[in-house]
């Protein structure tokens, strides 16, 4: 049985994404003044499961606004009209769980296999409800077959760095990804770019095979697809100038634009010769004009045959009322946060084993580190000669836990919030989970190298010998660990990339080294600044193991010098003495308390969606 719809015949199957009249405004400049452009203008249409439906047209037609305002993506400006899923207006925390949305770009973690990868999906994304975990791993065997991906389940993603899995087997991967719920729609943003013609046809057919078995209707646009792709289509919407050029079955495009007078020649694929047809000529002012008028008139040509041979909109809603179910709420249950946080606590601890430039350049670096610094200030006496030095060599070791276990650590978050923000689009797990996750797996991965690094300086360079004295030091050491790694998650999440991190995150902590109370003596800063101790964590951390080395001390003073007698005089000149050792310690948990509370909140702000619903 058939139905009519936009002048073509198609089966009944069940309607599941129906828009009318979607146009998308955003505001632009016009010398002083600001206006509305029209992107996309009074686009209709629907989509059925189990078919697969092509957006195609030139650069800056439209598609990926189309794309985007089906799927729930549309950021900033203006967006109208109608869009009903299952027959009934959108609700965006079911309509994201029960759809899925594959991006250009395949943001994965590089060091997990293409089996972890889709393993770790399975854990988060399925329901502990719903599925046990022998079935969720079915379904990843499931997956890697009709994705034909099994020959590839042990290699690494890789990225630029490392060597990894193909385009395509990455690209299948991404889908595969999205395919192990069991969404009623796909979205995929040019899932073939970058790819060669037989991968992106191999990607299209697997995608095309599994939507018809499992009634997905998909939708993916795609930049001139060969003749071959183009034919895997079930239906194809041409878009030009924002505007639906043609919408209905593959099999009558070529017939539809004979009758309107633009017969595709016997061996041009078609998909170029629609492509060229709604292509805006620039070469010139007379050439321009022609193409404009051209593609209005295709415009307004399928408008009105659209009208004219499907009724109207209203009754193919009631229609596909009728087929669709009237509630939206697929209730998908969530799992404890405490199994989300220790599935991605066991992902990352994969991932940052697996980083072996991270791993081994942290234990390396403090061996270095611990023994050029330790010999530097090799066997400290108790003379007065040896204050300096004792100053000098707590104010590295605090020094030691900021730069060196920021900056790597900060790459790393941002690339793996990005990676978050992505997996978070599909409700996939908490952003507390992966916070605390982050959190708990980078601080035992500063400790461990920070730990030894301490050891190494501390008894080289003859601190006090004393285990009350050790282990303070060593707590006041953890303590600034502890506010290092909350900054880094504070600055991380707040900065857009990499880069920013990387000019905010060193400007900040070389102001806290420059009033960490060794450089200029507290007591003499202008009170305009001399308020920035008391929230800077190099300050409290030298200040504590300045009090904890040297108090109770007593120096051996030349005769006929003038030197510092005891530790308290030292402490006392350097104006190190504000606040006790204990008190600083609360500060510098206070602090990373505020910090890692701050991280938080840039994190939440960051990974909220700022869509436009309709
Ligand atoms: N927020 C915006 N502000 C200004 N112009 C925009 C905005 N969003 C989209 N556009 C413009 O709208 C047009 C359509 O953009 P869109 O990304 O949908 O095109 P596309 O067909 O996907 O192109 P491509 O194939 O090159 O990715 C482009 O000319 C783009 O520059």
């Amino acid at each position: 049985m058939s139905t009519p719809y936009h002048g073509v015949t198609e089966s009944l199957s069940e309607p599941i994404l129906q828009w009318t009249d979607l146009t998308y405004e955003v505001k632009t400049k016009a010398g002083k003044s600001t206006e509305w452009k029209t992107i996309m203008s009074k686009g209709t249409g629907m989509a059925r499961a189990g078919e697969t439906i092509a957006i195609i047209g030139s650069s800056g037609a439209g598609k990926t606004t189309l794309l985007n305002a089906l799927s729930g993506r549309i950021e900033g400006g203006r967006l109208s009209g109608s869009i009903l899923y299952r027959g009934a207006k959108r609700h965006p925390g079911s309509f994201k769980r029960t759809t899925a949305y594959v991006q250009q770009d395949d943001m994965m973690h590089p060091l997990l296999t293409v089996k972890e990868t889709l393993t770790y999906a399975a854990k988060l994304r399925l329901s502990n409800s719903q599925y046990t975990e022998k079935e969720k791993l079915e379904r990843v065997q499931t997956v890697m077959r009709q994705l034909r991906l099994e020959g590839a389940k042990d290699t690494p993603i890789g990225n630029a760095q490392t060597r990894g899995v193909s385009g395509g087997e990455r690209k299948r991967v991404s889908v595969g990804m999205e395919l192990l719920t069991s969404p009623s729609i796909l979205f995929l943003d040019e899932p073939t770019s970058g790819l060669d013609s037989n991968s992106s046809e191999l990607v299209v057919e697997l995608v095309k095979g599994i939507s018809k078995d499992r009634g997905i209707a998909t939708m993916m646009t795609i930049h001139q697809p060969s003749a071959r792709i183009f034919n895997l289509f079930d239906k194809v919407i041409l878009l030009s100038q924002g505007r639906i050029v043609y919408f209905g079955p593959v099999s009558e495009s070529i017939q539809y634009f004979a009758k309107i007078g633009h017969q595709c020649p016997m061996h041009e694929n078609p998909a170029d010769y629609f492509v060229d047809l709604m292509t805006l000529d620039y070469r010139s002012d007379t050439t321009l004009a022609q193409s404009k008028e051209r593609v209005a008139a295709l415009a307004d040509t399928f408008a009105e045959h659209a009208n004219a041979s499907s009724g109207s909109f209203a009754e193919k809603q009631s229609l596909a009322r009728s087929y669709g179910e009237q509630d939206n709420s697929h209730v998908v249950t969530k799992n404890s946060w405490l199994y989300e946080y220790a599935t991605l606590a066991r992902r990352d601890w994969t991932n940052a084993l697996r980083n072996t430039p991270f791993a081994v350049g942290q234990i390396m670096q403090a061996i270095v580190m611990g023994v050029l610094i330790g010999f530097m200030y090799f066997y400290l006496k108790n003379d007065s000669l040896s204050v300096m030095n004792r100053m000098g060599v707590l104010f590295i070791i605090t020094v030691n836990a900021t730069f060196p276990v920021v900056m790597p650590m900060l790459s790393l978050y941002v690339e793996e919030r990005d990676i978050m923000v992505r997996e978070r689009a599909s409700a996939a797990f908490r952003i507390s989970s992966f916070y605390v996750s982050k959190a708990t797996v980078f601080l035992p991965f500063a400790l461990i190298s920070n730990t030894i690094l301490f050891i190494g300086i501390y008894f080289i360079a003859h601190l006090t010998f004393s285990a009350s004295k050790f282990f303070i030091a060593l707590a006041i050491f953890y303590c600034i660990n502890m506010v290092s790694i909350a900054f880094t998650l504070m600055v991380g999440s707040a900065v857009e990339s990499t880069e920013m991190g990387f000019m905010i995150a060193p400007a900040i902590l070389t102001i806290q080294l420059l009033f960490g109370g060794l450089f200029s003596n507290p007591s003499t800063i202008t009170p305009v600044l001399r308020w920035l101790r008391w929230i800077n964590p190099v300050f409290h951390t030298f200040a504590a193991l300045a009090q904890n080395e040297l108090g109770g001390l007593t120096f051996t003073c030349p005769p006929e010098t003038q030197c510092y007698a005891t530790g308290e005089q030292v402490l006392k000149s350097y104006s190190l003495t504000r606040f006790n050792t204990w008190q600083s310690v609360l500060f510098l948990i206070m602090l990373g308390a505020v910090n890692y509370a701050a991280g938080y909140a840039f994190l939440r702000w960051k990974a909220k969606p700022k869509y436009i619903w309709l």
